[in-house]
């Protein structure tokens, strides 16, 4: 059994709004300094949220399994797992869906179970309004200048030319003051609105800190229906005003850059001896005010007998090859050799596990995020890098993409 004593409850006089009723959990979660996951699912509306009664217990070693017996909760992975930053994986000892809001799904036999009926029954109102988010206590990183990001996209050009590896994705963060009263579930909400067919998430836990975003890539989902999906997502171009995005030209640079990504996953159905997938793409597909190519994969697990490919498929899949590179071995080599910061949570990957069905999964590319390190906010973008990359294009482009969660900050 994955979630033995979880148990639904009432909430009695819960607030009327989703978003009080988030930001109670949220309370409840951050001031006992308790690891908690907020998101919404791309096409839905309303938010579900994951808290965990203890932080220990969400630190974990190893991707989590994508099998209906295997433990619920929400994933949060690092690009590369190290002690700065570990991989979590948030057991749902509380689980609360905006769908059901007078309705929690709670580990009653927890002790904490007490002290947060205690807390909903007479929430605390915290004196300024402030919520005390986790932090990270890592040092800032270093935030390229249009030159040294210059200068690192040449390098990765000249490894390409070299033939050390095919492709990379370079990428740099940007530092940006927060607003003054920012407030990071309202930032949240904006997302949602702005961004319908995005995985918009907030996820706060000791030892990671707080992590907004609004992606728009696939990693791995099993639904409801048994399909297994990813996808090879790359190539970008602004969605103009007027342009429809069935009329997006696309350039041989970026036709090859994703069809790399799709050969990668497709090397990986190899590897696992599956030839039952269905392809579908490169297609065009909106991500916000950005375009991408984009291939689609989907498998039926009801007819392929292959009960662990989520759980496979996500070992051999991260990092992907449209946020490291090809080789990836060679191409992650490169990137801790050059790119000069710690990418930490942005391009690893996170989303629900068994949530709250056994047996469905929605486990997402962290992109298009920022880190809260107030009085500031630190943004991460890349770009998948070619032997035609040009540097000022690929720099244009990182401003592209972080101005997507950067909407988020106004
Ligand atoms: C690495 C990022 O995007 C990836 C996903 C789509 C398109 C990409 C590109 O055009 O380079 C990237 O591979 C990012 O947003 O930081």
């Amino acid at each position: 059994m994955s979630r033995p004593e979880v148990e639904s409850v009432a909430w009695p006089n819960a607030p009327e709004s989703a978003s009080e009723q988030a930001r109670q959990l949220l309370t409840f979660a951050l001031l006992h300094k308790l690891p908690v996951a907020l998101w919404r699912l791309p096409g839905t509306e309303r938010p579900q949220l994951c808290l965990s009664f203890s932080a220990e217990a969400a630190l974990t070693g190893l991707p989590p399994a994508l099998t209906p017996e295997a433990p619920a909760g929400f994933a949060f992975f690092p690009f590369r797992d190290s002690d700065h930053n570990p991989a979590l994986f948030l057991p749902a000892d509380v689980f609360w869906d905006a769908d059901r809001p007078t309705e929690l799904q709670l580990s009653t036999t927890a002790s904490s179970a007490v002290a947060l009926r205690a807390f909903l029954a007479s929430p605390e109102e915290l004196a300024d309004g402030q919520l005390p988010w986790h932090l990270s206590s890592q040092p800032l990183p270093h935030t390229a200048t249009q030159s040294e990001y210059a200068a690192l996209v040449e390098t990765g050009v000249e490894a390409i030319r070299s033939g050390e590896v095919l492709k990379v994705v370079s990428s740099r963060a940007a530092r940006r003051p927060l607003p003054a009263g920012f407030d990071a579930l309202r930032a949240f909400e904006s997302l949602c609105q702005r961004y319908p067919q995005a995985f918009v998430s907030l996820v706060s836990a000791p030892g990671a800190g707080t992590w907004l975003g609004a992606s728009p890539e696939v990693l791995v989902t099993i639904d409801e229906a048994g399909i297994f999906r990813t996808m090879a997502l790359a190539g970008t171009q602004p969605l103009t005003p007027g342009m429809l995005p069935s009329q997006a030209i696309w350039r041989q640079k970026e036709i090859e850059e994703q069809a790399l990504v799709s050969r990668y996953i497709v090397s990986c159905f190899k590897q696992l001896r599956l030839r039952e997938y269905d392809e579908t793409g490169p297609r065009t597909a909106v991500a916000g005010e950005l375009l991408h190519l984009r291939t689609d994969f989907a498998v039926n697990l009801r007819t392929v007998p292959f009960p662990t490919l989520g759980t496979d498929m996500l070992r051999l899949l991260h990092p992907t090859s449209a946020v490291g590179g090809m080789p990836r071995q060679a191409a992650l080599e490169f990137l801790h050799r050059h790119e000069g910061y710690d990418r930490a949570y942005y391009s690893g990957f996170l989303g629900p596990v068994n949530l709250p069905q056994r047996g469905v999964a929605r486990l997402f590319v962290n992109l298009r995020c920022l880190q809260l390190r107030p009085p500031e906010a630190v943004l991460y973008a890349g770009t998948g890098l070619t032997a035609d990359s040009d540097p000022a294009r690929e720099w244009s482009e990182t401003e592209m993409k972080l101005s997507t969660v950067a909407a988020a900050l106004r």
